[in-house]
């Protein structure tokens, strides 16, 4: 079972170690033990955890080439921002900044980059109040936080100035991206998404206001 999942990870991710695996597997033991006491994902999804949500976090390490600045908003119960923390350690110098309003879940992140020792600052505030906190990443992520436009809003600051986002999105994203063209223009790849069928990675860069 754990070689099936080791080579799962490394299907959807590209070449993983065995130890990155062993700290992803003890990220879940964590995460269901709090799982239990604070609502940190739909209770819908937490028996297949692996899969929906650490495998499908997991994918955007690779589209994000060897970047070593990352951030993630809107990050929940670590989603995909604490599977990249895990996933960039062994990178000497790699970081990333998550952001999270919800005090219970930030404090869930705070103590599971303790615990595992993951490089990620954890900001417990509100995404509009650290525009000027987090300078310059190379990568933003977000999943499950906004429909693209107010995604758009809420990232601008950082994607105007250079840093590529890489959004999950379900079965709806194309109607978020025409509802965002009257206001803005960007570069876009769409990556289809290897944990499900309907959802997509949106590469976005160059963003700019209409
Ligand atoms: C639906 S959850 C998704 C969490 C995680 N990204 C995932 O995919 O499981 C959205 C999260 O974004 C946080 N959030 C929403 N608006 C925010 C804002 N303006 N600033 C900071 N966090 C915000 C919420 O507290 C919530 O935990």
């Amino acid at each position: 079972m754990k070689q099936h999942a080791y080579d799962r990870l490394q299907d959807v991710a590209g070449p993983v170690s065995r130890e990155t695996f062993d700290k992803l597997v003890a990220f879940e033991t964590v995460f269901r033990k709090w799982a239990q006491r604070i609502n940190l994902v739909a209770p819908s999804t937490l028996q297949d955890a692996w899969e929906r949500h650490i495998l499908d976090s997991a994918q955007v390490v690779r589209l994000g080439g060897g970047a070593m600045r990352w951030l993630d908003i809107g990050s929940g119960g670590g989603f995909p921002g604490l599977i990249i923390a895990t996933m960039i350690a062994e990178r000497a110098g790699a970081s990333i900044d998550l952001v999270e309003s919800n005090r219970k879940k930030a404090g869930f992140l705070q103590a599971v980059v303790g615990e595992l020792g993951l490089p990620a600052r954890i900001h417990a505030k509100r995404i509009e109040d650290v525009h000027s906190v987090i300078r310059a990443p190379e990568v933003l992520s977000a999943r499950a936080l906004a429909p693209l436009p107010l995604l758009l809003e809420l990232s601008a600051p950082w994607l105007e100035a250079g840093t590529t986002a890489l959004f999950h999105k379900g079965r709806d994203y194309r109607q978020e991206i025409e509802d965002s063209a009257h206001q803005w223009g960007f570069d876009l790849v769409e990556h289809p998404s290897l944990t499900d069928t309907q959802g997509v990675i949106l590469e976005i860069r160059n963003l700019r206001r209409i």
